[in-house]
């Protein structure tokens, strides 16, 4: 029987978690702060970002929504960012992506504080992802929460195979780091490999991250794998899918993450979870 990965379920636990570790930093008088920065207004992160804040509320999270116009200037965002740095009450800053056209995203990034780095992006946190340094640091939580799933199937990831389908700097390169730390075999795939599915056929976990639509199919995958679908796609109806082929696939995985109700909802709860890291590890460097 394929398990069916339940990420909805998944985060209610992690939240749970979350929730009591906020309870406890409530009693030594600390609130998590997360500052979440919104430019322009372009209607799919505005409900990205209230799903967020409403989580952060739900869990005891002092989560601050900082609408800026489209038309600020790069200085003048460097400035908000900057304001955040230095604000003891706030220990957790994202900056919604993707920014309007004319404002340099990577250079906004650069600027958050490694240390309240909520999303992992910051080149330091990416080189030490990278570099698998000892201590503590924020990682990308898309595939943070993947390990979480992972983590939660209790199978062997040690020396077996994994491949990632996308290399972005949000997910296919720290979710193939994440696999690599974990002593696995890992293949990164793109749009320039050839015979993709001779590849994809052999991976015991197989990561898939490209918006392309339903891009695997059953024969792509091998009987038995674990599959993740990190896929936001549309489909001829408008209804949101993913880069699997989930009821072909379903037939020949050993386990398969859904879309919507998969790595969705864990990313955001990871989010959660990191954002009290980022405030637990501040106490403990005593800079609450
Ligand atoms: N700085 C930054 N950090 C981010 O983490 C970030 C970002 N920018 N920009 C946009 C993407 C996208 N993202 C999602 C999170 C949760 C769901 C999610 O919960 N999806 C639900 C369904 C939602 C629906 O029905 O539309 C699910 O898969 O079940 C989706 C997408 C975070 N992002």
């Amino acid at each position: 029987m394929t398990t069916i990965i339940d990420g909805k379920q998944l985060a209610k636990d992690l939240n749970a978690q979350t929730k009591d570790r906020v309870a406890s930093l409530a009693q030594r008088g600390i609130v998590p702060g997360l500052a979440v920065i919104i430019v322009g207004d372009d209607p799919a992160s505005a409900i990205y970002v209230r799903n967020k804040h409403k989580k952060a509320g739900q869990l005891g999270i002092n989560s601050v929504v900082r609408q800026l116009p489209a038309t600020i200037s790069q200085a003048d965002l460097l400035q908000v960012v900057t304001e955040y740095n230095q604000d003891p009450a706030i220990h957790g800053i994202l900056v919604q992506s993707p920014l309007p056209a004319g404002l340099d995203e990577q250079a906004v990034v650069a600027h958050i504080d490694p240390a309240k780095d909520v999303d992992g992006f910051h080149p330091l946190n990416v080189g030490r992802l990278f570099a698998n340094l000892p201590g503590h640091h924020p990682v990308s939580c898309t595939p943070r929460g993947i390990m979480t799933m992972l983590d939660s199937l209790h199978t062997h990831l040690r020396g077996k195979h994994a491949v990632v389908v996308g290399r972005s700097m949000i997910v296919g390169r720290p979710m193939a780091s994440m696999l690599l730390n974990a002593d696995m075999t890992v293949s990164v795939a793109h749009v320039y490999t050839k015979d993709l599915s001779a590849l994809t056929q052999q991976a015991d976990v197989l990561v898939v991250a490209t918006g392309v639509t339903h891009l695997i199919k059953e024969t792509d995958v091998k009987p038995g794998a674990i599959v993740i679908d990190v896929g936001m796609d549309r489909d001829e109806n408008g209804k949101l899918t993913g880069d699997v082929d989930f009821d072909g696939v379903v037939k020949r995985a050993g386990a398969i993450t859904p879309v919507p109700g998969g790595v969705g909802p864990m990313t955001i709860a990871t989010l959660m979870q990191q954002t009290v890291d980022l405030c637990e590890w501040s106490e403990e460097r005593g800079t609450n």
